[in-house]
């Protein structure tokens, strides 16, 4: 059995400070994964904390499959060992005096399974993540990975009907983090396990989720599809945390519908995707990654004069810092040629659906 998560306007203030979690909701349909993303502090861990019982929230509600396992204001504390979930930390949490299989067994132990169908079990995690072979070695003598293949195969073996994950990966180095990154997605649609993972790498978060949730501050930004979250973000700073950004600054002078004109001063304008309410006169920033800015290939109304400043030839792409607007961009051009020189005047197009305004709220802090 796997489980719908349903959060509703949580909030966590502990003892001191501003509010940990500030009202954050959101949904987590059954065999879904979703990540919530988002720099040290922001309160993803405290949240995921709230969901498994271990931190008590001071407001809003907090149910699994329909039944409310947390509410503060209705008197409802379920504990965790009643809440049918599975863990995996970033320590990896294992029994070091044990081998793989009696890790992996061990909290069965705690349940009415007979040892045959315990046994099944085991063999099927162990299967699942990879470690069948090693079934009868002792957990110390594994790599970072495989422990936390254990970890991991521990927290299934029972089959919870949701698993939350914080900064499962990140005790790894980098290579073995890569593989594990891909296989963990692959392990949990295998299970169909409803998933909360948490992590502050926008890379990982892209591969592993479904859905990201992008926090800031205690409160949920936005929550989306990868893609969407990456081409259509909410605000800058979800537009800055999940990838490369360049920014311009500009004034509204026209709306039509989801687009607008931008002045950028010195009359020169260009038409822009408006991903929030705006009207003529406000003040925006406009977004743009790198890789949507297309140079020396005029294209329709939004090609200005650009200069090449500097190239990063990189392989699969070249980096190349450009000026535009009296401003320096960075542009990613890919394929395995470098094609423009530094130094040469080139027109660049930037395409309107790139290039994301939004209200103006002065000077951008990362964190
Ligand atoms: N036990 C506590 N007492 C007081 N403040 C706390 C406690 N635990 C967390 N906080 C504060 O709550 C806020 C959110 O912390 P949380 O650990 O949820 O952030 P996070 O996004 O998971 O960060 P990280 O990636 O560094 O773990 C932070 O400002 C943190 O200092």
């Amino acid at each position: 059995m796997t489980a719908t998560l349903e959060v509703t306007e949580l909030r966590k203030q502990f003892a001191i400070g501003r509010p940990a979690i500030d009202g954050v909701s959101f949904m987590v349909p059954a065999g879904e994964i979703v990540v919530l993303l988002g720099p040290s502090g922001c309160g993803k861990t405290t949240t995921l904390r709230c969901v498994a019982g271990l931190e008590h929230p001071t407001g809003g509600e907090i149910s699994i499959s329909g039944r409310v396992v947390s509410s503060p204001g209705r008197g409802i504390l379920v504990p965790p060992r009643s809440r049918d979930l599975g863990m995996v930390f970033q320590s990896y949490a294992v029994w070091p005096h044990m081998t793989v299989r009696q890790n992996v067994v061990y909290p069965l132990k705690h349940r009415p399974i007979g040892r045959a169908e315990a046994n099944r079990m085991v063999e099927e995690a162990l299967a699942l993540v990879g470690l069948s072979e090693y079934a009868d070695r002792p957990v110390v003598a594994l790599s970072g990975g495989q422990m936390q293949r254990v970890a991991l195969a521990r927290s299934i073996v029972y089959r919870p009907q949701l698993l939350l994950l914080d900064e499962p990966l990140s005790n790894l180095d980098a290579k073995l983090r890569l593989r594990l990154r891909d296989d963990l997605r692959v392990i949990l649609k295998q299970t169909g396990m409803t998933a909360l993972y948490v992590t502050h790498d926008q890379a990982e978060a892209v591969v592993l989720g479904d859905r990201i949730g992008v926090m800031r501050d205690g409160r949920l930004l936005q929550m989306d599809k990868p893609d969407t979250i990456y081409n259509r973000p909410a605000d800058l700073f979800v537009a800055n945390f999940t990838g490369a950004t360049n920014e311009l600054a500009g004034t509204l002078v026209a709306c039509n519908g989801g687009y607008g004109v931008v002045d950028f001063g010195d009359g020169r304008q260009g038409e822009v995707a408006l991903l929030h309410a705006l009207g003529p006169d406000d003040k925006v920033r406009v977004a743009l990654r790198p890789e949507n800015i297309a140079i020396g290939r005029p294209d329709g109304a939004n090609t200005f004069a650009a200069k090449v400043l500097d190239r990063r030839y990189q392989g699969t792409q070249t980096a190349y810092s450009i000026e535009l607007f009296g401003k320096r961009l960075e542009a990613i051009e890919l394929g395995t040629a470098a094609r423009h020189q530094v130094g040469v005047e080139a027109p660049v197009s930037l395409p309107r659906e790139c290039l994301w305004a939004y209200r103006d709220r002065g000077p951008l802090s990362h964190d």
